[in-house]
Order: C-alpha cells, then structure tokens, then sequence
C-alpha cells in the first residue's frame, strides 16, 4: 500500500529544506536513512536539512537531519522558515520551538523579516580542542591561529577569518570533518570582513557548502564580536542575501527572510503491513504534486502519473523575468507556453 506524506519545501537564503508534520510520519521507520533519501537532490526532492515537527502542548518539537542522514542540533534558517510556516497556518506571529530540549524563539514579522533567538552561543564547550591543538592546527592549514575560533551554538561551529581561495575553503570544510580535534564533526565558517560588512561561505557538517547557515551567521557574528571586530550590531552576507545580527544580553538575534519553494507529497510504501511482512520500503519516490509558492511553478498531480515530466503546468505557471529582459531563445518558449496550455485545454474537452 502506498502512503503520501505531505511536505513543504522552503528556504532560507537558499538554505533549503524539506519540512514535515511528524503527525503523519510512519511510526517504524528509519528516519535517518529516510531523510537521507528525501534530501538526495538527484533521487529525492533535494535540500540540505529534512526537518520534521511535532507540536506537542504548548509548544514546537522541531528536529534536524543533515543531507547525510545525521542528526543536528540546532538550524537558525530552518527555524525561520517553520516560524514563517506556523504563522501561515496559525497566525500566531510569536512561535516556541523546542530543538532538543533547548528553547528557540521566532518573531514573525513579515516574509523578509523573521526573527530569530536561539540562545547564547558559547566559547566553551567540551566538544572544542584545546587552545594548543587548535593553534597547531590552524598552522598546518596556514592560518593565523587568532584568526580561528570555536563556538557553540548548540551545535559546533569553527569560524575562520581569512581570505580563502574556495578550492581550499572546501578542502579544510573536507578535511576537518576527518580530523581527530573534531570526533563529531564541525560546521566550518569562512568569514571575511569587507565593507563593515561580514561576507560568509559556509562548510556544513552532514552536507557540505551550502548558500547560507543560520547558526554559523550567529557564531561568525559573536566570534566577530568577542575579537572585537564588530560591535552589537552587524550584516552577514550570503550568495543570495544577508542575515542582520543583534547582540541582546548574552544572547544573538538573527533576522532573515524565508521562502517557499513548493509543496507536494512524498510518496512510500506503507510499514509494516503485517507482522508476518517485513517492513515496507520507505523510499521516498518522487513528489506527486507540488505546488510553488514563492517561485511560481505549479505542478501537476495528472501529469505525473501520465509519466510526463517535468510535470509542471505551463498555463498557469508564471515567469518571474520581464520580456524586455528576457534572452530571444526564451521568447521563443513564451509561444510554446501558450500552444502547450492550448494543447492541454483541448485534452481535456476530448
Ligand atoms: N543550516 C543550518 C545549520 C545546520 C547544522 C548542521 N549542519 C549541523 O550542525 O550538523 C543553519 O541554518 O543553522
């Protein structure tokens, strides 16, 4: 038997995720291996955290999984764009998270501008090597080791300040996943200080370079901060934006926009249909039916199971670039929109 479990793909900066009420999660699966499924961009949906919710009381049970199948602790972008998602479904603008026991807080303002507190980040924690192993390690990378800093944002981050080609950038984020200091791997954040402003390339644990990291914009921000760089205010700027930062007590607030990419259905076989019967496989096949919010792709169900793909429906999908800006080849397609949406009206009067 076949079960759909509904998602809602959103991103933060392009930070993206593929998020689902843990209400309709199967109980006996192996979660692990399933967010690894539904993140594969070439045989899943594809993101780079699978984030399932539960609400439990008065409060949000929010869970991470890296692309890889492993656990996180804590997601700054993913906790924007669930605040964004339970104000669009509850109209509640103040939402409490609950991330492993640790308390997360969301202020909806409006899309571009969610806040975020996720707590003090801290300079000590037991996972950090100590002062001379880190320093030998900077230097072995050529690294000034002033210019390298732990901090702990409920999950681990290492924050580099240094002018750092991107080829070496993904070897040491590499690298340092291997690396005895780190046992459980380390969120590796280069930063580079340019225009009072903090440019950002992120090396994420369990996933790799991804276009923007939430927490590693906090810890970049309160390592930036302790070194005296910046004062209680400062813009971290990503490929495709820029978090504003806000010291407050001991605490940072992040603030951000999130967006929708789509929704849709992941679809699996149902577990465990009988005792006698193993397990059903919980392979996440493709998305049935998605929807874009944000992006302005509608996709349908019908098409999907006709084998078409993309299964996109060219009427009612909208071009979000101006003729005038547009390349002619692409003019070209704006014609066969219009031919194709008259080809599937005539298929559904015959
Ligand atoms: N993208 C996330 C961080 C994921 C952290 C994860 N890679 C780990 O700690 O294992 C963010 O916006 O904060």
């Amino acid at each position: 038997m076949l079960q759909k479990v509904p998602f809602v793909k959103m991103h933060g900066l392009g930070n993206d995720f593929v998020i689902v009420n843990g209400c309709h999660m199967p109980k006996s699966s192996d979660i692990h291996s399933f967010a690894k499924e539904i993140s594969d961009r070439e045989l899943g949906v594809g993101c780079d955290q699978f984030i399932i919710y539960r609400q439990d009381s008065d409060k949000i049970n929010m869970t991470i999984y890296n692309q890889d199948g492993s656990g996180a602790k804590a997601c700054g972008n993913a906790s924007r764009c669930l605040t964004r998602l339970l104000f669009d479904h509850t109209g509640a603008k103040n939402i409490k998270l609950d991330v492993d026991g640790r308390v997360v807080s969301g202020k909806y303002i409006d899309k571009n501008t969610i806040k975020v507190d996720m707590g003090p980040p801290s300079f000590e924690s037991s996972w950090m090597p100590d002062s001379t192993d880190l320093c030998s390690l900077a230097e072995r990378y050529m690294i000034e080791p002033k210019e390298m800093i732990c901090v702990d944002v409920a999950n681990p981050h290492l924050v580099i300040f240094s002018k750092l080609s991107k080829k070496d950038m993904g070897m040491i984020g590499n690298d340092f996943q291997k690396c005895e200091l780190f046992p459980d791997g380390v969120n590796v954040n280069f930063a580079r200080i340019e225009d009072n402003k903090i440019n950002l390339t992120v090396w994420e644990r369990g996933t790799g370079f991804t276009y923007a990291c939430g927490s590693g914009a906090i810890a970049t921000f309160a390592a930036a901060n302790k070194l005296s760089f910046f004062g209680d205010e400062a813009e971290i700027v990503f490929k495709l934006g820029s978090l504003k930062m806000q010291k407050q007590n001991d605490s940072v607030l992040m603030s951000g926009p999130a967006s929708y990419v789509f929704t849709g259905e992941l679809l699996k076989r149902a577990a465990k249909l009988s005792n006698e019967k193993a397990d059903g496989s919980l392979k996440a096949l493709p998305v049935v039916d998605a929807r874009a919010a944000d992006s302005g792709f509608f996709f349908e169900r019908e098409l999907f199971h006709k084998d078409l793909v993309p299964t996109v429906n060219l009427g009612i999908s909208v071009r979000r670039v101006g003729s005038a800006a547009q390349i002619k080849v692409i003019e070209k397609v704006g014609s066969m929109k219009l031919k194709h949406a008259l080809f599937r009206e005539m298929g559904a009067f015959a």
